[in-house]
């Protein structure tokens, strides 16, 4: 079985709304009402396991939006961390043996192409995330404001989500993990802790995570366009 895992139990506060952002609409729809279609339409996913803030649960029912897919709704932990690791319990629970795909709520213009990409490359290599290059140049910074070198930028790419692994392996990461590191940010570290390299294939810009006020107005841009570019 292949589990797609959105957690969506943020209170958005870099966003500053009074409504959490993922319940903010995006050229019309809720941004994680958007996520969740996108991976529904993704044949060989089989269930999804979404987490919500517990205060929050009524609210997205209210949306009055069911995917044709089982849905298990997860109640959130205090961190990203550990509403993954909630998540990761249900999928689990659902099937020991599955593969799941974690994604941000908040990423909601995600292609059809990265999700079916994540379950190909996780087969074929056991863990993959999918990521971009940077485009700037990138400094190391000192305390005190100033530069202290330049990176090799070619040497580093910005990671995405989904983020795939087999459910047995990750959970049992995220049981060990927090005895040794409780700064990860992300999934990926968390495997390559214990199990090695994540395979990073080609994600899109346009797979932003809606995280500040910006982010908003750029997802509109691009869904702007793209419904113009249907159009054609
Ligand atoms: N306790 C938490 C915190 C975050 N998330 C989810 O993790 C994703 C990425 O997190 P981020 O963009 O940091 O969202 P927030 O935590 O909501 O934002 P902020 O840090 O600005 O408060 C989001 O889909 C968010 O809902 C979650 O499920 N549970
Ligand atoms: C998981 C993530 O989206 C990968 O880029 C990112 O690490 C989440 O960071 P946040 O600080 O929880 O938004």
């Amino acid at each position: 079985m292949v589990i797609g895992l959105i957690v969506s139990g943020g209170k958005g506060l870099r966003m500053g709304t009074e409504v959490p952002k993922q319940f903010l609409p995006v050229h019309g729809v809720p941004i994680l009402v958007r996520t969740l279609m996108a991976f529904d339409e993704v044949d060989s996913l089989e269930a999804l396991v979404l987490v919500l803030g517990r205060d929050f649960i009524e609210y997205f029912n209210g949306l009055g939006y069911t995917p044709a897919k089982p849905l298990y709704i997860v109640e959130a932990g205090e961190e990203r961390f550990s509403s993954v690791r909630n998540g990761l319990e249900k999928a689990y629970e659902l099937d020991p043996e599955s593969a799941v795909l974690i994604h941000d709520g908040v990423r909601p213009l995600v292609s059809k192409k990265i999700i079916e990409d994540g379950i190909a490359y996780t087969r074929k290599y056991g863990a993959a995330a999918c990521s971009v290059a940077l485009k700037d140049t990138v400094k190391s910074v000192g305390k005190d404001g100033f530069s202290t070198g330049t990176l090799e930028r070619n040497n580093y790419r910005l990671i995405q989500t989904p983020q795939c692994f087999f459910t047995k392996e990750i959970l049992s990461g995220h049981k060990r993990i927090q005895e040794i590191d409780n700064q990860v940010t992300d999934d990926t570290a968390v495997y390559e802790a214990f199990y090695g390299s994540v395979y990073l294939y080609e994600g899109s810009y346009e797979n932003l995570k809606v995280t500040t006020p910006e982010d908003l107005l750029l997802a509109e841009a691009i869904l702007a366009n793209r419904e113009i570019e249907s159009c054609k």
